[in-house]
């Protein structure tokens, strides 16, 4: 059986501690294995959930002691970024630690924020999936895999490990032949420093947004004046199936301001685990052209995704214990962050901390 099958009917009814020994039982295969062949969603079944521009959040993924996917703490959080007001969630992005998790534990993160979200009453609240695998033939599976637990759209990153055998067809090629294949619209993650250095051009991008299952792309590149430029092409052009535009997205809090006011679509970016209230807050003030306190919410906003940059999800994850009390560790070998790490960052982020707490 290929991994990608195996995933249970309802997240609710497989808890993770259970997860392993579930998983041998033959009657949990068959029950996982019908449950994957019917090609209905999970959850929120043949719900079209618009993705409109605004503050998406790469979530974090949450482990027990034993490094087991910690679940509750996987609803719970999703919970509170939506009650908190954001546009969308996006599970298994670089924050989401894709990259340490088998097949059947992002199906079951994905499916138990698409329930959380369902139970909580934010069955609008779309739920983005990172799926950039290393084949074309592993991508569209995660897709299918995403789609099935009740995904609505995927994040793809350009594939990297034979970085230097691609040519800019083959990748272009490759966003073409994934799309084709999902079930659910795509984005383009143009993140260098994850993709071997690959960084696609506003060009790659723009012809790439010709695609009609190709609906948006985050720029955790940084380049606002790439984002601008795919921006304006793609808006006029409106290429997108969903009815919302090209979702240009920045890729990180700290360009918020910057990407809006060049034609943006709003962000995708782990800051939003710790400062959901602030990012909300400061894309309402951009859309209502209140620019000189935009500046000023920009600038506390980048100063604590200074430290959320040099942290990374070690330090997104230290601030979540320091200020809400839940967060854990992430997977070995990612380091436990120390005493003087976790007080470092946590007087990096009380500026912005102060003023998530008054929204
Ligand atoms: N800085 C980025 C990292 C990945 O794209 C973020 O904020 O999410």
């Amino acid at each position: 059986m290929s991994p990608h099958l195996d995933v249970p009917s309802t997240a609710s009814s497989f808890n993770s501690s259970s997860s392993n020994e579930a998983l041998k039982g033959g009657a949990v295969q068959t029950q996982m294995a019908t449950y994957f062949s019917s090609i209905t969603p999970a959850n929120g079944a043949n719900i079209k959930r618009q993705l409109l521009p605004g503050i998406y959040v790469p979530t974090v993924a949450f482990f027990q002691a034993n490094e087991d996917v910690d679940l509750e703490t996987t609803a719970r959080h999703a919970v509170r970024l939506a009650e908190a007001g954001v546009t969308g969630i996006t599970v298994q992005g670089s924050n989401g630690e894709a990259v340490h998790l088998s097949p059947k534990e992002r199906a079951l993160i994905t499916l138990t924020t698409r329930e959380a979200l369902d139970n909580a009453s934010f069955k609008h609240v779309p739920v983005m999936v990172g799926c950039g695998a290393q084949s074309t033939r592993e991508t569209i599976e995660l897709c299918q895999d995403a789609y099935r637990a009740g995904g609505d759209c995927a994040l793809v990153l350009p594939p990297s490990y034979y970085s230097s055998l691609y040519g800019k067809e083959d990748v272009l090629q490759y966003f073409r032949d994934v799309a084709d294949e999902s079930p659910i619209p795509i984005l383009i993650y143009n993140y260098p420093p994850a993709a071997s250095g690959r960084d696609l051009s506003s060009d790659e991008i723009i012809e790439l947004a010709k695609h009609p299952n190709i609906v948006g792309c985050k720029l955790t590149c940084g380049n606002t004046g790439k984002l601008n430029r795919i921006a304006a092409a793609t808006q006029a052009a409106s290429f997108s199936n969903l009815g919302s535009g090209f979702l240009c997205m920045g890729g990180s809090a700290d360009f918020l301001l910057q990407t809006l006011i060049g034609g943006g679509s709003g962000i995708i970016a782990g800051l939003a685990n710790i400062s959901p209230k602030a990012l909300v807050h400061l894309y309402d003030l951009v859309e209502r052209e209140r620019f000189t306190e935009s500046r000023k919410i920009q600038a506390i906003v980048a100063r604590g995704d200074w430290t959320a940059i040099q942290g990374g999800l070690v330090g997104t994850k230290s601030a979540l214990n320091s200020f809400f009390g839940y967060g854990g560790f992430p997977r070995r070998p990612l380091p436990r962050p120390s005493k003087e790490e976790k007080l470092r960052w946590k007087e990096g982020f009380t500026e912005l901390m102060k003023l998530e707490n008054v929204l």
